[in-house]
């Protein structure tokens, strides 16, 4: 049996970068980046006008000139017109280029029209008012985003400015998520009284849909030659096989063997942790599966897609590793079994602006209907018994608390 952070360890190495592929900006959303991306203009691309309004040169304003006889329209879409007469004025629209020879615009708001002129208001001018200048945001061949950035909604905008039709991402691994055991019937059927529906799966392939990933749901019954026949044709087909259920002690949890038998190499079997104490973890090096077989009651299997699985895959896509976020204690737990404790609890952030977490124990790992009273689960080191009200542990939060 090994440390939790050992396991992390094996888990952490066995995870290579994620070949690249190509697709079109309108599948990337969510996606890792894995090319830098260059401004191929500046950003703006010339000096734009932010107000509708009228351009004039600022210097004839500042020189105490109120009246501006109007010489055309400069919209947005034209190319740049050029005021001729620094007493003038030319109509300028929001997203225009500001008109050659001038350098302030006036927002209407400020002017009346007089005949063909244009009579402004006491107004704040000055060089460059109203003006979002060339190059002001970004230089032309800038680095604008970079490989390994997660394409957000802000990202797209940026690649979409820069002409990127296709996109390169790393490539979403394959996953198979099975479920394990003969007490368990779909979501559609009405369980036996001796039967539960299963709930793992869904849980899983939810949690790792928010990382593009779509889970191929399997179930396998109790029964080992069937474990073994399926199993070996679902390792050929997927890059990654979530199990959750069949890996303890029982006489009818075949998995940990029949991976084996299979060829798949383990690298640990049992973790000291509660919940998620019989977690096998291995990979095969024929097929390049990696394989979390995950303890099956519904706490255990969530907590190490959340503790394990996630990161694994955030470093396989190539994500950037965010630093773990900590939160204080609200108030005094033990937990002296010499385990890790993934105590689930319940975030807030204080008045001063710090991360609280208030314990949710709930009955166990059998106790899934306790997640939904929880959004987070708090990584209490076996090296310690009694934890603090004031102390600060990690935390892996599988919930958007605000
Ligand atoms: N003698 C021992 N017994 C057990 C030990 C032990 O160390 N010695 N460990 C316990 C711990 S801790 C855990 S966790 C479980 C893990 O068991 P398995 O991975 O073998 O999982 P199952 O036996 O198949 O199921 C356990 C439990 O979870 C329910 N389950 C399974 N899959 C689903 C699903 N998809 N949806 C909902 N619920 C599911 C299942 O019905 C069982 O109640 O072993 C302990 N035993
Ligand atoms: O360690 Mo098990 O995962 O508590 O039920
Ligand atoms: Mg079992």
């Amino acid at each position: 049996m090994i440390h939790a952070l050992e396991a992390e360890k094996f888990i952490m190495e066995s995870a290579a970068l994620l070949p690249i592929v190509q697709l079109p900006l309108s599948e990337v959303n969510g996606k890792v980046l894995r090319e830098n991306i260059y401004a191929d203009r500046a950003f703006p691309p010339f000096d734009r006008v932010t107000m509708d309004g009228i351009a004039i040169q600022s210097e004839a304003y500042l020189a105490g000139k109120r009246s501006f006889k109007v010489e055309g329209l400069q919209a947005a879409g034209m190319p740049q017109l050029t005021l001729d007469e620094s007493e003038n004025c030319l109509e300028v629209m929001t997203g225009a280029v500001l008109p050659c020879n001038a350098d302030a615009v006036i927002p209407y708001e400020y002017t009346k029209k007089e005949g063909d002129a244009i009579v402004v208001e006491e107004y704040p001018v000055a060089k460059g008012k109203n003006v979002h200048n060339k190059a002001t945001d970004r230089k032309e061949g800038e680095c604008l985003l970079k490989s390994g950035q997660v394409i957000t909604a802000a990202e797209i905008g940026v690649l979409a400015s820069v002409g990127k039709t296709d996109v390169m991402v790393s490539r979403i691994p394959k996953f198979a998520i099975i479920s394990t055991g003969d007490e368990l019937v779909d979501v559609g059927e009405t369980p036996m009284p001796y039967q539960i529906r299963r709930s793992n799966i869904y849980s899983i392939c939810s949690l790792l849909q928010q990382y593009g990933v779509k889970g191929l749901p399997f179930h396998l019954e109790d029964d080992k030659a069937i474990i073994h026949d399926k199993l070996d044709r679902i390792l050929q087909l997927f890059d990654v096989v979530v199990l959750s259920g069949g890996v303890s002690k029982g006489k009818l949890d075949f998995i940990p063997e029949v991976l084996e038998e299979l060829g798949v190499e383990k690298h640990f079997h049992k973790v000291k942790q509660r919940p998620g104490k019989p977690f096998w973890f291995g990979s095969h090096k024929e097929t390049s599966t990696t394989i979390f077989a995950l303890p099956g009651n519904p706490v255990s299997t969530f907590m190490c897609i959340f503790r394990y699985v996630v990161p694994w895959l955030k470093k396989s896509l190539g994500m950037d590793l965010l630093p773990i976020l900590k939160a204080t204690l609200t108030e005094d737990f033990t937990f002296d079994k010499p385990l890790t404790y993934f105590l689930q609890v319940k975030v807030s952030i204080s008045e001063k602006g710090q991360w609280e977490a208030t314990p949710m124990t709930g009955n166990g790992s059998g106790d899934f209907a306790n997640l939904t009273d929880a959004d987070a689960f708090m990584e209490l080191p076996m090296e310690k018994d009694i934890f603090k009200k004031g102390e600060v542990f990690p935390i892996w939060l599988f919930k958007p608390i605000l």
